[in-house]
């Protein structure tokens, strides 16, 4: 059996700015990120992808560094957008778009398109990788949407239990997902 094992990080705290794009890690997220890279340092990891976001890519430079290798930006891991517009309502949005998954608003993803988009990119990253070790830098919503793909309980209790940074390691066997385990323990909250 060969086995491919991805971790996927939600990215260290960073203040909320509507500059997806560019914004960075605060103080303690750039602290978290050192951990990330500590809980991570065991693993021989053989790509580091991240989302084109800041805050993603900063969060797994110090493994990237740690195993050498250059971090591989993919857009389709970038986190969901759920409104072009900054929104008044956040919360009663992010309820609506996972009560109803094709719901979206003009300009958004629904969480129908945005999972099909983190799916295709990630199971193409499972294939380019069979039976590595990766590391992917992502953000709660797109990293909650792929997981769900491959088990509903990755839901939206799931996504409001998710702490920035987080590190969820699935193993798979072929495209079958056989095991996750959670990697950033209660020991690393911050
Ligand atoms: O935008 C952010 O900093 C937060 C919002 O909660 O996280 P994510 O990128 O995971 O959506």
């Amino acid at each position: 059996m060969i086995l491919t094992n991805v971790c996927l990080v939600r990215h260290a705290h960073s203040v909320y700015t509507t500059d997806e794009l560019d914004r960075g890690l605060s103080k303690q997220g750039f602290k978290d990120a050192e951990k990330v890279s500590d809980l991570l340092s065991g693993l021989d990891a053989d790509a580091i992808i991240s989302s084109p976001y800041n805050r993603a890519i900063q969060t797994v430079q110090g493994i990237a560094k740690k195993n050498k290798k250059a971090i591989i930006i993919n857009e389709d891991l970038r986190e969901r957008l759920l409104s072009p517009e900054k929104t008044a309502d956040f919360n009663r949005l992010i309820h609506k778009v996972w009560e109803n998954p094709s719901f979206y608003v003009e300009g958004g993803e629904s969480n129908e398109v945005a999972q099909r988009r983190g799916i295709a990119a990630f199971q193409t990253v499972l294939s380019n990788f069979h039976g590595g070790n990766i590391v992917i830098g992502t953000h709660g919503n797109i990293m909650t949407l792929i997981m769900n793909y491959f088990d509903a309980q990755y839901d939206f209790k799931f996504w409001q239990t998710l702490s920035m940074p987080n590190i969820y390691q699935l193993t798979f066997d072929q495209d079958q997902l056989i095991n996750v385990h959670r990697i950033w323990g209660d020991r690393e909250q911050s």
